[in-house]
């Protein structure tokens, strides 16, 4: 399949020579009877190993599949962390000769990454693969966007290299079928490591005191679990547990080095496209019950009960303060309705607004994350106490995950219900919002649910 004219490569690599800078071509075109996007993940395995990222939003209207890092952006700066990316990502685009006759989000050039949950806590070992802020644009990218697929090659054109003469052939290897993607069977050789229960039931404790003495309102606290397998873990299997168990979640997968962050979160942080933005609350929960009986009760339970309206109510609060700074025409229903997923179900709460097409996604993403619901309200009292007392480095893990495209568009999740894979290794975590009516078991319990999806998907539990 001819994907790019050598002509349009040879003039974009004209255009670097005779301006002495670096100049990016893009040339996305429609692909009849491509593999499917895992396929095609799975495929770049061998020679794009840490350089894959994968994403399916809640709605299931796009699929992003990237192999490759043509360009990587990567920040550690505390301040400037949210706006380098997409800056440097504009300078770039401005300069850059594209070729995409499709108008569809998630098309052409668009960077993929993620900022990581709190740059001030204590870097730990396990994320030494991940900046404070790292996105990659990559090589080559399938979109699935409303049954269509599209291809898109981004080349990265220096005045001193000559035209790439490799990428016909890569991209037939992407595009060819190989074997199907299995599911994780599940490991009977798993051992499975809870970090520090009693401490983290005592930290638990210790923040109920501090939230029933009035110093702040509300703090999510997260832990950690390790699962051991005997063999490397593969991502692309997880990913295909993940979309079968999980079809209404953000679906991710982002690997640097030897890791691979991967999930399947509920929880959109923002998504822009055009003027119109959109964010979801999500917080409060109670388990699924067996029959339908019980689970509607459950959920009518959730629904009425005092100390998870109190978790919800703040996400709200916030959220809406957020957007009345940036939108006009602000929509917030009168009450949560409830979010079902297959072990949890959830309050929710969808913000909509409408925002000046210029406004940097980045700047919502700043004013947003964390929201209540990852981090606690005030917002840096709760970061203080999630430093003092969680003594987890939290990495990406209910971190702001996704993508922008090169026309400002994008959607970022809250990447909870997620783990750090690492060879045979799955370090997987789960928070809970512990307010003053808190009981610490049930919030320890609480967080057992949440971990079933991943374990599961990582081949750690049967059910
Ligand atoms: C922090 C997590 O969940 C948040 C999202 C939904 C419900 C939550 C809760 O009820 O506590 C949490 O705020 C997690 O899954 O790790
Ligand atoms: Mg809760």
């Amino acid at each position: 399949m001819a994907i790019i004219q050598q002509s349009k490569i040879n003039n974009a690599f004209m255009k670097a020579k005779q301006e002495n800078r670096q100049v990016l071509f893009s040339s996305t075109i429609e692909v009849q009877n491509a593999v499917d996007p895992l396929t095609f993940f799975k495929n770049g395995k061998e020679k794009y190993r840490g350089e894959r990222f994968f994403w399916k939003d809640s709605s299931n209207e796009l699929i992003l599949a990237g192999i490759g890092v043509e360009k990587s952006f990567q920040y550690n700066e505390v301040d400037h962390r949210f706006f380098e990316a997409e800056s440097e990502w504009k300078r770039l685009i401005d300069d850059a000769v594209i070729d995409n006759p499709s108008d569809i989000p998630g098309t052409g050039p668009l960077l993929f990454g993620g900022y990581s949950f709190d740059p001030l806590s204590e870097k730990e070992e396990e994320w030494a693969d991940y900046a404070a802020s790292q996105f990659y644009l990559p090589r080559h990218m399938l979109t699935i966007s409303q049954g269509k697929k599209y291809l898109t090659v981004n080349i990265l054109c220096m005045p001193n290299n000559e035209e790439e003469s490799a990428i016909q052939t890569d991209i037939n290897d992407l595009l060819s079928m190989g074997e199907k993607v299995q599911g994780m069977k599940s490991g009977e050789e798993a051992s499975i490591e809870e970090i520090n229960k009693e401490a983290w039931i005592q930290a638990v404790e210790d923040v109920i005191e501090k939230l029933r003495a009035g110093e702040l309102q509300k703090v999510v606290l997260a832990r950690k679990i390790k699962a051991v397998f005997k063999e490397t873990i593969k991502p692309p299997n997880v990913l295909e547990a993940l979309l079968n168990e999980q079809p209404d979640s953000f679906t991710f997968a982002f690997e640097s080095g030897e890791s691979c962050f991967i999930g399947a979160s509920p929880e959109r942080l923002i998504r822009k496209n055009g003027s119109k933005v959109l964010s979801t609350c999500l917080a409060g929960s109670i388990r699924r019950g067996t029959a339908d009986e019980e689970d509607n009760r459950l959920g009518l339970e959730l629904l009425n009960d005092q100390k998870n309206l109190q978790e919800h109510a703040f996400v709200v609060r916030m959220i809406e303060s957020v957007f009345a700074k940036y939108c006009k025409d602000v929509e917030i229903p009168e009450g949560p309705t409830l979010l079902k997923l297959r072990d949890i179900q959830h309050l929710y709460t969808p913000v909509v607004g409408t925002i000046d097409e210029e406004t940097p996604l980045s700047a919502l993403i700043q004013s947003l994350h964390p929201t209540p619901a990852l981090g606690g309200e005030p917002r840096e009292k709760a970061m203080e106490v999630i430093r003092q007392k969680e003594k987890m480095d939290r990495g990406l893990y209910a971190a702001p995950i996704g993508w922008f495209d090169y026309r400002g568009n994008g959607e970022f999740a809250v990447a909870i219900r997620s783990g750090l894979l690492k060879n045979n290794e799955a370090f997987l975590y789960a928070g809970c919002g512990v307010v003053a009516d808190s009981d610490p078991l049930s919030e320890y319990t609480e967080t057992r649910i949440k971990l079933k999806p991943m374990l599961r998907a990582v081949g750690g539990i049967e059910s």
